[in-house]
């Protein structure tokens, strides 16, 4: 069996994009690894999956499964990718989309030079939302051996993120810290950690330890988190461009807790393949 698909990136953050309007698509545990390993596969940060619209409110549904296989409720680098998909492929030639995920419903605009700006939804920051087993504050903080008594913020994007505001990005303990947090009880879904370094009210450089993915070179939620936090904290203004190692992603948000985030960013078709696939 042959499977079509198409590698994307977004800010250097990579998928591998299946068409599941037009292709036989099921996303067993085995085809998902044939397709993010990057050695005996395809190789990709997430697999995002484009299928025909569930309900009539929505263009299309919209699937993301990490690259350890685990499906997620949100990919805000990929959600770019997959409005230059759409328009590339002739699946659609409205200017905006609605695309529905697991967790949330996200607007999707193409402004010109494969560049799209994105209504990703209002961020969530009561506990049971993220989810996160703390009571609701501002700054949490948790114990983590090695690292003492670690503050960060919270936030969902329709998936769960800390942020951890840094000094120096590249001096960041990204990776052992990383795993640290995720592993921790108190996120019982696991977290995606943010370290962010702040260089001015509109300005900061981001790195991600993704669940599910590790480290990848940007990540477009954790940047509207690191927004977000970064603005509840009072570091930064509405608007923010952060600095992620694969490129630089501009995000505004207006401060209310049911203003939406709005993430700007580069997209771009790497190329096509089909892989040999047995069921
Ligand atoms: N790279 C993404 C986020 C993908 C999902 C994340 N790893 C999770 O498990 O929630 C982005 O650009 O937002």
């Amino acid at each position: 069996m042959k499977l079509r698909f198409t590698k994307m990136q977004g800010a250097g953050n990579d998928f591998v994009v299946i068409d599941a309007t037009r292709e036989r698509f099921a996303p067993t545990p085995a085809l998902l690894q044939r397709l993010t390993d990057r050695r005996f596969g395809v190789g990709c940060d997430q697999v995002l999956v484009i299928e025909a619209a569930s309900t009539p409110d929505v263009d299309f549904d919209y699937r993301i499964f990490n690259a350890d296989g685990s499906e997620v409720g949100q990919c805000g680098n990929g959600s770019r990718a997959f409005a230059l998909y759409v328009a590339e492929n002739g699946l659609s030639d409205k200017p905006r989309l609605r695309v529905r995920t697991s967790t949330s419903v996200i607007e999707l605009q193409r402004i010109g030079d494969n560049r799209v700006r994105v209504d990703m939804g209002a961020p969530r920051w009561v506990p049971e939302q993220i989810p996160l087993k703390l009571a609701q504050a501002e700054r949490y903080r948790i114990d983590i051996p090695a690292f003492g008594s670690v503050e960060f913020g919270a936030v969902s994007m329709g998936n769960p993120h800390a942020v951890i505001v840094v000094d120096d990005v590249d001096g960041a303990p990204v990776e052992v810290l990383g795993r640290a947090l995720q592993a921790s009880p108190e996120f019982p879904q696991s977290v995606n950690v943010g370290f962010l370094q702040v260089l001015g009210r509109d300005a900061g450089r981001l790195r991600v330890y993704e669940r599910g993915a590790g480290e990848t070179l940007a990540c477009g939620t954790g940047a509207c988190a690191a927004a977000v936090v970064g603005r509840l904290w009072g570091l930064f203004d509405g608007a923010v461009t952060l600095k992620a190692r694969g490129g630089d992603l501009r995000l505004e948000w207006a401060g209310g807790a049911d203003d939406s985030v709005f993430m700007t960013g580069p997209a771009e078709t790497v190329f096509t393949g089909e892989i040999e696939w047995q069921k």
